[in-house]
């Protein structure tokens, strides 16, 4: 059939057209202080501006279309398509956008104190979700001798499994440097993100790989900012010392360890135990109360770790509620 346009949607496509086909120049959301944002230029120049109305909320990470306005502060005209979003609840639980296009979460852990594996896992689970890739930092590496051989032969076994996943761990230490080349390296031309409980070394580390001159530009940028917001509050998207790569800083989900959205998640995190669940005699087998339960009789035989299964099956649970 053959569509008849009116003059007046003839003109919209026109105008539409014309906005489109302006050059727009890239950049990426470094931070934003209400309605106004701080993006980075393909320079890597900072400059302030407001989004169109009509995109929605942008959010740290954001990759986005702009130009220059008519009080020469920049309007950004076009959103990228995200490859994922970070959300949070607020203060008050109301869901809130934190960032987005994040490829890698640093999960930083200390070899002293060390800590129950199973946050761990659920940072894991959290990171499959998003989706992004995990990175565990083992920190404080220097602190290994003096960790309780108990608790060390629990952590090289835990470990062990990750590695066994796929997943890249990294001893460091800030102290000593070692392995500091080496996450340089890993964060390459990434945007990650750093996750860990609190004492971990998530500030030291931040300190050995972020570009100090990045952090002055957007405090700088940011203390004038005209809605006066802190930006304390938001995340941040810091570039990485001699890389291109940078490091989003997320306050209040530096400790995440979420249910996930998508149960595919945890089974992605659990490899082993879903070859396992292969051999139970029922297909959707929970591996609750079903008789001939390959995933419980390998728990009794101890080729599952115990604590494992259950933070498995926790993680299913939440789901299901
Ligand atoms: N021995 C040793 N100590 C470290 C290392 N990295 C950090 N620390 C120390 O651990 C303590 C906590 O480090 P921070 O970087 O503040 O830890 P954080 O994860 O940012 O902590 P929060 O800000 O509370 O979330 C400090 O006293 C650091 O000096 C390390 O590699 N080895
Ligand atoms: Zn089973």
């Amino acid at each position: 059939m053959k569509s008849r346009l009116t003059d007046r949607q003839k003109h919209h496509i026109a105008t539409r057209q014309a906005t489109s086909s302006r050059e727009l120049e890239p950049g990426t959301v470094v931070t934003h202080h209400g309605t106004e944002l701080i993006i980075e230029t393909r320079d890597g120049v900072l400059r302030r501006g407001k989004a169109r109305r009509t995109l929605g909320a942008l959010t740290t990470g954001d990759r986005v279309g702009w130009h220059t306005g008519e009080d020469e502060r920049i309007v950004i005209e076009q959103l990228h398509p995200r490859s994922n979003t970070l959300i949070r609840p607020d203060t008050h639980g109301k869901p809130r956008l934190m960032a987005a296009n994040i490829d890698q979460v640093l999960i930083v852990v200390s070899s002293k104190p060390w800590m129950n594996p199973s946050i761990i896992e659920r940072t894991i689970v959290a990171t499959l979700d998003l989706p992004a890739t995990p990175l565990i930092l083992l920190n404080k590496i220097d602190l290994l001798d003096e960790t309780d051989p108990a608790i060390r032969q629990e952590m090289t076994e835990a470990l062990d499994i990750w590695r066994q996943q796929g997943i890249e761990i990294l001893p460091v230490s800030t102290k000593t440097g070692v392995g500091i080349p080496e996450l340089k390296a890993a964060l390459a031309d990434n945007v990650s993100m750093m996750i860990g409980l609190s004492g971990v070394g998530k500030t030291s580390l931040a300190r050995c790989i972020t570009a100090q001159a990045s952090k002055a530009a957007i405090q700088a940028l940011s203390e004038h900012s005209q809605e006066g917001q802190h930006t304390t509050r938001n995340s941040t998207l810091y570039r990485l010392d001699d890389l291109p790569g940078g490091l989003i800083d997320a306050p209040g989900v530096r400790d995440f360890a979420v249910a996930a959205q998508n149960p595919q998640a945890i089974d992605r995190a659990f490899p082993d135990i879903v070859e396992l669940a292969a051999g139970c005699r029922f297909h959707n087998c929970t591996h609750d109360q079903e008789p001939d339960c390959a995933v419980r009789s390998a728990v009794a035989e101890q080729q599952l770790d115990a604590r494992r299964f259950e933070n498995y099956q926790s993680l299913k649970r939440e789901r299901v509620r």
